[in-house]
């Protein structure tokens, strides 16, 4: 692992020889309990599309089950005919039914900030326990508007902020935020004693206790509507996969980078790479690492 050191922190690199706990081979005698029980909360009226993304993704790179919680009264669709093994439910049947079978929970992707939302995401972060928690999109924005903390939550916290998303909860301007993107990142796992994953080009990972990696992988392909619900996905599905944290969120920080360098080479990209292709490319990558030897 390449080190840079400055006065106060040591960075360290995403490198694919350092994720064995996720690119590794399955036993023989694995059934789909080993493999996670994810749901994914989100998806308001006219983005249903986000937490469809997410949940396809996770589904493709491994996870044993995935259930959706829409965040309406009803459900949109009762089937995703791309992808018919995924469960689908509203966000309340899921915190009513499904709660201790979840081990991970990806809370966020176009959930919108009405009622319902701030609803269930009050709901599912006080009924949700020992668990992981990833928080994308209108989740943080819900937390940023609300100065919510849950910071004694007994959950682990995974929060995914783009650069604008990270303003809003550190309260300042995007400019500040990418003047100095580990200063930010390391700021916001202190404030919400949580994970970050600070987006945009070269992704900066904080632990909790302020340690950094910094991913290297991907292209300006990914600079498209969606490819940050497909990442949540990708967070998700490894933190059900695996019990180490920072391999889980670091593994699906470069396999997202990684897919999108894949479409490039084959000229899917990076100029109208979409991202639903991702997954698919992301499969290949992690089969390809996880049965090299
Ligand atoms: N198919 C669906 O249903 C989809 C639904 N989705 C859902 O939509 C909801 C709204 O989410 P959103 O991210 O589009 O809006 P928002 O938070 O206002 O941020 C936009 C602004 O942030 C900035 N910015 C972002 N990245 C940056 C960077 N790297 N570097 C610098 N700046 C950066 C940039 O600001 P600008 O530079 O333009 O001022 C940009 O305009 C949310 O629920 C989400 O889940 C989406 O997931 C898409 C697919
Ligand atoms: N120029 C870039 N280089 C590398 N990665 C990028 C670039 N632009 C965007 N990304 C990645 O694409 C994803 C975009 O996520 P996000 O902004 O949440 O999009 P959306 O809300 O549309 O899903 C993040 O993982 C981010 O790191």
């Amino acid at each position: 692992m390449s080190n840079i050191s400055s006065k106060e922190i040591i960075i360290k690199y995403v490198e694919p020889k350092n994720l064995q706990n996720i690119f590794k081979k399955r036993e023989k005698n694995s059934h789909k309990g080993d493999f996670g029980t994810i749901s994914i909360i989100g998806g308001n009226r006219g983005m249903e599309g986000s937490v469809l993304l997410a949940a396809r993704t996770a589904i493709k790179i491994g996870s044993g089950k995935v259930l959706i919680g829409f965040t309406q009264k009803n459900i949109p669709i009762t089937v995703d005919l791309i992808q018919p093994e995924l469960m689908l439910q509203t966000a309340n049947q899921i915190l009513k039914k499904f709660l201790i079978k979840i081990d991970t929970w990806i809370i966020g992707c176009g959930m919108g900030q009405n009622n319902i939302s701030n609803n269930i995401l009050h709901k599912a972060l006080s009924y949700i326990e020992n668990k992981n928690i990833v928080l994308d999109a209108d989740a943080l924005n819900i937390i940023s508007e609300q100065n919510t903390i849950y910071k004694n939550s007994s959950n682990t916290i995974i929060m995914t902020p783009h650069p604008s998303e990270a303003a809003r909860l550190l309260k300042c301007t995007t400019k500040e935020i990418q003047s100095n993107r580990i200063k930010s990142a390391k700021k916001i796992s202190k404030i919400y004693n949580s994970w970050t994953v600070l987006k945009g080009f070269e992704t900066i990972i904080s632990s909790p206790n302020g340690d950094i990696l910094i991913n290297t992988s991907g292209n300006p392909g990914l600079a498209s509507s969606g490819t940050g619900d497909v990442l949540a996905g990708m967070i998700g599905s490894f933190l059900g996969q695996s019990n180490d944290i920072q391999q889980a969120i670091s593994g699906a920080v470069w396999l997202h980078g990684k897919a999108a360098e894949h479409l490039a080479s084959i000229h899917k990209g990076p100029i109208g790479m979409t991202a639903s292709e991702l997954a698919e490319a992301a499969r290949e990558i992690l089969n390809q690492h996880s049965y090299q030897n």
